[in-house]
């Protein structure tokens, strides 16, 4: 039995929470990050934007509706956004084995340690939390006595080249042919492009899209620090000199907003959650949407020909962009949610608008 022995969350600034294990028993160093959604662990930990995180819930109990089946369509499951965790440990204050959903296939705790994950129970998220926003996200580990390890910090590596597909990979037979440039794609994206009559051709991350024949690019969402991409950013700076319509989210509007010539830097300590308020530059529309970033666009630094999107009601942080003629647009939160609000899934729609005014051109 894997379950219940011992284990600690240490903080870089020595903070120690003591808990028990219910995923494997293994330690892990990687950056302490909290969300504040009260649903939604299979999608998160399945997110490859987690990759090299150590995710804390705040909402306390997790586990009780379960890890849903393997399901696929077109290539793609229906319930989880990639093929694996990519977390590298979770924290929760209250964990439950005792599980009940119409769809779960097993515990969360059973995915952990099939995932080769820690996960501990019985910490305190609400004191770790406060911690977190006081200080900022900061360097931890999960730390069982016997297999000491050293803090380590993720976004020094390119986690995007980690998550991202090695091959080029095609969904569907639409009449739009859209290339995904594949940063660490969550399912969702190609879910939501797939409905919406496109053939998808996901490439990965270093690949030179430009050499294929299509009618749109999608620059997706990934794990890590912006400034680890320059390779995309140049393809995507030769894709601007065109008039392809592109849309991108999160690590992807970033990387639109780095071709662009404009900077990132790092929040304090990120926005994920299932209630960001954007709203829409130039109107009083205001959308709740769901997020998961700790980067973001210096608006500051726009070029001319390029001008704010969305904006953050609660901080003033940039939340998307786009071109003043072209037809190039990214937002920073998730139109296609999963989990979260999906009142912005429309912006896929407008995507496909500016795709079909482009081919009657
Ligand atoms: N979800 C994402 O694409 C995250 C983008 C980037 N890694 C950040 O943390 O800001």
């Amino acid at each position: 039995m894997h379950k219940f022995r011992n284990v600690k969350l240490v903080l870089e600034d020595g903070t120690i929470f003591e808990g028990k294990s219910f995923g494997k028993e293994k330690s892990i160093a990687g950056e302490v990050v909290f969300y504040t959604a009260m649903v939604g662990y299979t999608e998160s930990l399945s997110d490859p934007s987690y990759k090299g995180q150590i995710l804390v819930p705040t909402y306390p109990m997790v586990g009780n509706y379960g890890i849903p089946s393997a399901d696929q369509t077109e290539g793609v499951e229906d319930f989880y956004e990639s093929d694996r965790i990519h977390a590298s440990g979770l924290v929760v204050a209250d964990y439950t084995d005792d599980f009940s959903h119409w769809n779960a296939e097993k515990s969360l705790s059973d995915w952990l340690i099939e995932n080769d994950v820690p996960g501990i129970t019985g910490i305190d998220t609400r004191a770790l939390t406060k911690i977190l926003r006081e200080k900022g996200s900061m360097k931890g580990k999960i730390e069982f006595d016997d297999q000491p390890i050293d803090f380590v910090d993720p976004n020094q590596d390119n986690l995007a080249a980690l998550v991202s597909t090695d091959d080029v990979v095609t969904y569907g037979s639409g009449k739009h042919k859209v290339v995904l440039v594949d940063c660490g794609v969550k399912y969702n994206i190609i879910r939501c492009l797939l409905k919406r009559d496109t053939t998808v051709i996901r490439v990965p991350w270093n690949y030179n899209f430009n050499e294929i024949d299509c009618d749109g690019i999608f620059l997706s969402n990934g794990p890590g620090d912006p400034v680890q991409c320059e390779e995309t950013v140049n393809h995507i700076k030769e894709a601007l000199k065109g008039a392809k319509p592109i849309m991108g989210i999160c690590l992807g509007n970033q990387l639109l907003g780095r071709a662009a010539g404009a900077d990132t830097y790092k929040l304090k300590y990120g926005h994920r959650s299932h209630n960001q308020p954007v709203l829409l530059k130039g109107t009083q529309r205001c959308f709740i949407t769901s997020q998961n970033h700790g980067y973001a666009i210096n608006q500051e630094t726009l070029p001319s020909e390029w001008e704010e999107l969305f904006v953050n009601v609660n901080d003033g942080t940039n939340e998307g962009v786009r071109h003043k003629t072209k037809p190039f647009f990214s937002t920073q939160f998730h139109p296609e949610a999963s989990s979260g609000p999906v009142d912005t899934e429309y912006l896929f729609d407008e995507f496909i608008e500016n795709i079909e005014k482009s081919k009657a051109q």
